[in-house]
């Protein structure tokens, strides 16, 4: 059974202050089997939030079915762990604290959520830094706590929304090779949003390239290359171009229909 089933999903959003409505998402199918780490990919605005969204259950589509693990998704559940662009910390809580919030929701006790977290806190690699709080940490480590918090739960599905977009060169690059790792370690599926060619390529077992608005699937593409991915090799390349080439003629056929 595949993790993630979406079937035929279009999204309207009504525009009320210009009185019209968006079509962002046009008719999209996608299968996403278990422990696929799929990369949505295309240019702003083409509906990858929207459609990631709409998998978490924070958006409802206005035609079609979403699945996960078989089941309908009406709204946000424990089965998905969700990461942002900005980690979305608690400022007057410490790292173990963030990483455990949902387990204070849940009402565990103290010293069940400080052991809980620490297993995550571990992975990603932050030991020694439990007890800071989110103004004295880097961007990268501010995301690792993020990261943390939605394994937390031990999620069938991880859904990322561009969480390295933000970070600088380095530290994306370390941060994109340990998710690697805990995607290998913790056999989930991942969902992750970029519109960065390198980092789709680098990151996915398949990659999604979207159309411009309204968004559709203009090709799935499979990744048979080899973990650490060499960014300067032959094959990798060849992904690369033909990906480059996908997004350009998009970019040709927004503007001539902008024209027109
Ligand atoms: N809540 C909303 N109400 C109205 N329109 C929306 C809403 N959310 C998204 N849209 C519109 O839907 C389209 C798709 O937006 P979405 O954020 O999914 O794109 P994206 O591909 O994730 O873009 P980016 O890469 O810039 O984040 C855009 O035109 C956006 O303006």
């Amino acid at each position: 059974m595949a993790s993630i089933e979406l079937q035929n999903i279009t999204k309207i959003f009504r525009d009320a202050k210009r009185k019209r409505d968006l079509l962002a998402i046009d008719n999209v199918s996608l299968s996403v089997e278990r422990n696929e780490f799929l990369c949505l990919l295309g240019s702003s605005g083409c509906g990858k939030s929207t459609l990631l969204n709409m998998i978490a259950g924070f958006e409802k589509p206005t035609e079609g079915t979403v699945t996960v693990g078989g089941k309908p998704v009406d709204g946000p559940g424990a089965d998905r762990g969700m990461v942002f662009q900005q980690a979305n910390l608690m400022p007057w809580l410490p790292v173990w604290e963030n990483v455990a919030f949902h387990l204070r929701l849940k009402g565990w006790r103290k010293a069940d959520r400080r052991d809980a977290a620490q297993e995550y806190i571990d992975m990603v690699g932050l030991r020694g830094f439990e007890n800071h709080f989110p103004a004295e940490l880097s961007g990268g480590m501010s995301q690792r706590v993020g990261i943390a918090r939605a394994l937390l739960l031990n999620p069938q599905v991880i859904l990322m929304d561009e969480p390295f977009a933000a970070l600088d060169a380095q530290t994306k690059m370390d941060m994109q090779e340990e998710l690697v790792a805990i995607w290998q370690k913790q056999r989930c599926t991942v969902v992750f949003v970029t519109h960065s060619v390198d980092e789709a390529l680098v990151l996915g077992t398949r990659v999604a390239v979207m159309t411009s608005r309204p968004g559709r699937i203009r090709e799935l593409i499979a990744l048979d290359l080899p973990r650490p991915r060499d960014t300067t090799g032959p094959r990798f390349n060849d992904h690369k171009r033909h990906i480059l080439n996908l997004i350009r003629e998009e970019g040709m056929q927004q503007r001539q229909a902008a024209v027109a």
